[in-house]
């Protein structure tokens, strides 16, 4: 094959114009991505080797080597992993196929220093070489594939690439960086290796350099310089992170593991590290980031975690070794159980995976609870500063015998703190928790539908504004102990943002007699509450559904008068069922208004008409159900309704649906006729 000109895909082509144009703030990573990178490569090679040693050849040693010439000015980074075939590199370095990656192409807005922040959030894997270079040589042969099918790609990060056949007796890949005018001190040993020391110590292969010694000039005067000895020597630590023991193991090597797993810039939140052992083995390290990432509400949106057997990669997103409603969570799970060539397929049945999955989300949930407590704590101290230290962290509770933390055991073989880390950038006064919640609670509370057994563990943890906290700090916990004697229920309310919860007139009676009522906004909430009737023994209420009962907290006199109210207004109740026949189901006299005239309420067990509302603009199917028409006689738009007739009763009727509709973030069917009805009042 003759070299031939490709060019890049237009995303390609955009991320590289914004690598090689924005200021990037932190050169130094692109060695990251490529060690990275590299060291993927080798896991894949050892992968398909368990099913064809030959494909080893004649070098088993996996290691990626690191190496510069000043004179020529170039950096290479080299692996003896699975290599690429022409076709190979020319799809995966030429196309970006990674839906994250298109993902944020699509997001780009053409304002650089936007963009550059934007890059800093996904990462740009290989491109990452322009960073730095402006050209960028890559020599390759896919392991198993004759030397004679070596792949020659070489680009300046412009439009186009170039791929030539070449003979390449090694396998993997070779990387060659012509460096930039500007980034020449890259050309330097120590730099270099205070860099791999810094971002690629948690790699499990040697990443290697070439050793230099001092030699003194040869000549009297002559200056003395390193000189490379021929030899390499392996800079990083060379053994999986994970499987090392926790007290070995610095926050910063920490962090900068979660980095690499993640993509993520921002440091985690926090971690738990622990080698589990019981019926089932495995070393579980598991992170919780700071931030949300774009394609959190993706449904198809894959778990972070890796999975290894013995310390061989198996596989990434293992899906099954989560629940989805964690799937914001970022981990390695190493099993010492699974067999060697587990299949996804397998992954779904496993015994193993089960009590893995389990486990996994034990320590999830036991992590959170501890960052809550943390938080509660600290809110009780009054000092609004969170504990910034190394992270240890409350026990969690584990509910099954078998799981233990070996490696949390102290000298005297007691067990003692899960070992959580967390990182000191978070520790704003907000706290934590509250931060994890802003981002993750919505996806957290998917949990109530989704994984009964945990369902009171899961409940403990949500948070939710209410009529006594604008902010989303009241827990169930904290609403029980401050229910009012009497009180049978938790009562809630869900609406489409605070704003319009907080002037729902479902909630005068309870503002009145000062009963608090929790404020739920988030989309998932009225899904989510159908899967939690009580908590701690008390039912949840929502106050926009069946008749409102406040049991004790209504006095007999109150309910004597309502009763009293109701039967006097009986035949303007009538009347009004007949004029709104096609819109309410029924209409009834309610006690829950004290200011406005009318309020929509739906039947126990439906669905709300906000929730209606969101699934149509959703376009999805909807059952369809009319609300119920609760009016309040002793307003004067009702004392005017009664005096009404003909005409004039069913266009105020009319006007009390429709501003019910409205009062509750709807629209009226017809909005038309709706504003020609005020108008022709206010005339
Ligand atoms: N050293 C290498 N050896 C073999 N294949 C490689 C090597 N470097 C890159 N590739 C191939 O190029 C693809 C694109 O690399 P890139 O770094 O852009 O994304 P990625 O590695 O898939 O994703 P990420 O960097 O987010 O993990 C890789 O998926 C891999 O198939």
């Amino acid at each position: 094959m003759s070299t031939q000109k490709h060019s890049f895909q237009a995303e390609v082509a955009q991320v590289l114009h914004l690598v090689t144009h924005s200021l990037y703030s932190n050169p130094e990573i692109f060695l990251r991505e490529l060690i990275s990178n590299a060291a993927d490569a080798c896991d894949k090679l050892r992968f398909e080797a368990l099913d064809n040693s030959g494909l080893y050849e004649s070098d088993p040693e996996l290691r990626v080597r690191v190496s510069f010439d000043e004179k020529a000015r170039t950096l290479t980074i080299d692996d003896n992993g699975i290599g690429m075939s022409v076709q190979e590199a020319i799809d995966n370095l030429g196309t970006i196929a990674k839906s994250g990656t298109r993902e944020f192409t699509s997001r780009l807005t053409g304002d650089q220093k936007a963009d550059a922040q934007l890059i800093g959030q996904f990462g740009v894997g290989f491109y990452s070489a322009f960073i730095v270079a402006d050209k960028v040589t890559v020599e390759t042969r896919r392991a198993g594939l004759p030397v004679s099918e070596g792949v020659r790609w070489q680009s300046d990060g412009t439009g186009d690439f170039e791929v030539a056949s070449i003979e390449r007796a090694q396998r993997g890949t070779s990387i060659t960086l012509q460096l930039r005018e500007d980034a020449q001190d890259f050309l330097n040993g120590w730099k270099l290796k205070s860099i791999i020391n810094k971002y690629s110590d948690h790699i499990s292969l040697p990443v290697q350099m070439e050793k230099e010694e001092w030699k003194d000039g040869e000549q009297e005067g002559e200056p003395g310089g390193m000189v490379k000895t021929g030899e390499w020597e392996t800079i990083n630590q060379a053994n999986a992170l994970w499987a090392r023991p926790k007290k070995d193991i610095t926050d910063e090597q920490y962090i900068e593991f979660y980095k690499s797993l993640s993509h993520d810039f921002e440091a985690p939140l926090a971690w738990s590290h622990n080698k589990v052992e019981g019926s089932t083995e495995y070393t579980q390290l598991l992170y919780i980031p700071a931030k949300a990432p774009q394609d959190l509400w993706n449904r198809d949106k894959h778990a972070g975690i890796k999975l290894y057997v013995k310390r061989v990669f198996i596989m990434n997103e293992a899906d099954a070794l989560l629940p989805s409603y964690l799937r914001f969570v970022f981990g390695v799970i190493d099993s010492a159980d699974l067999p060697l060539n587990v299949s996804r397929e397998l992954l779904q049945e496993s015994r193993d995976v089960r009590a893995i999955r389990d486990g996994n989300t034990r320590r999830v949930l036991g992590l959170l609870e501890s960052l809550a407590d943390e938080q509660r704590t600290d809110a009780q101290s009054q000092e609004g500063k969170i504990d910034i230290g190394s992270g240890e962290a409350t026990p969690a509770p584990e509910s099954t015998a078998d799981v233990t933390d070996v490696e949390d055991k102290n000298a005297a073989g007691k067990e003692t703190a899960t070992a959580a880390g967390a990182s000191a950038e978070f520790a704003d006064e907000a706290g934590k928790y509250a931060r994890f919640y802003a981002e993750f609670g919505a996806v957290l509370k998917e949990g109530l539908g989704e994984d009964f057994a945990n369902r009171e563990r899961i409940a403990k943890l949500l948070r939710y504004a209410s009529t006594q906290s604008d902010t989303v700090s009241v827990s169930l916990a904290d609403y029980k102990a401050r229910m009012k004697e009497g009180q049978k229920a938790i009562y809630y309310l869900t609406a489409d943002n605070l704003a319009a919860a907080k002037s729902s007139p479902q909630l005068e009676l309870f503002r009145k007699k000062g009963i608090e009522v929790l404020l739920m906004t988030d989309r998932v909430d009225e899904w989510a509450m159908g899967f939690l009737s009580d908590f701690d023994g008390t039912p949840l209420q929502s106050i926009a559904k069946g008749a409102v009962d406040l049991g004790d907290l209504q006095d007999e006199a109150e309910r004597k008068a309502a009763e009293e109210a109701a039967e006097a207004f009986k035949p303007v109740l009538e009347r009004l069922k007949a004029a709104l026949a096609a819109e309410a189901e029924d209409v009834r006299v309610t006690t829950r208004l004290v200011d406005s005239p009318a309020c929509l309420v739906v039947k126990d067990g439906q669905i709300s008409t906000q929730l209606a509302r969101l699934l149509k603009q959703a376009g999805q199917a909807v059952p369809d159900t009319r609300p119920v028409l609760e009016v309040n006689p002793a307003h004067p738009l009702l004392k005017k309704l009664e005096a009404a007739d003909g005409a004039a009763f069913a266009d105020l009727a009319h006007i009390l649906f429709d501003q019910a509709l409205l009062a509750e973030g709807g629209l009226p069917a017809d909005p038309a006729a709706y504003v020609k009805r005020v108008n022709a009042l206010l005339a």
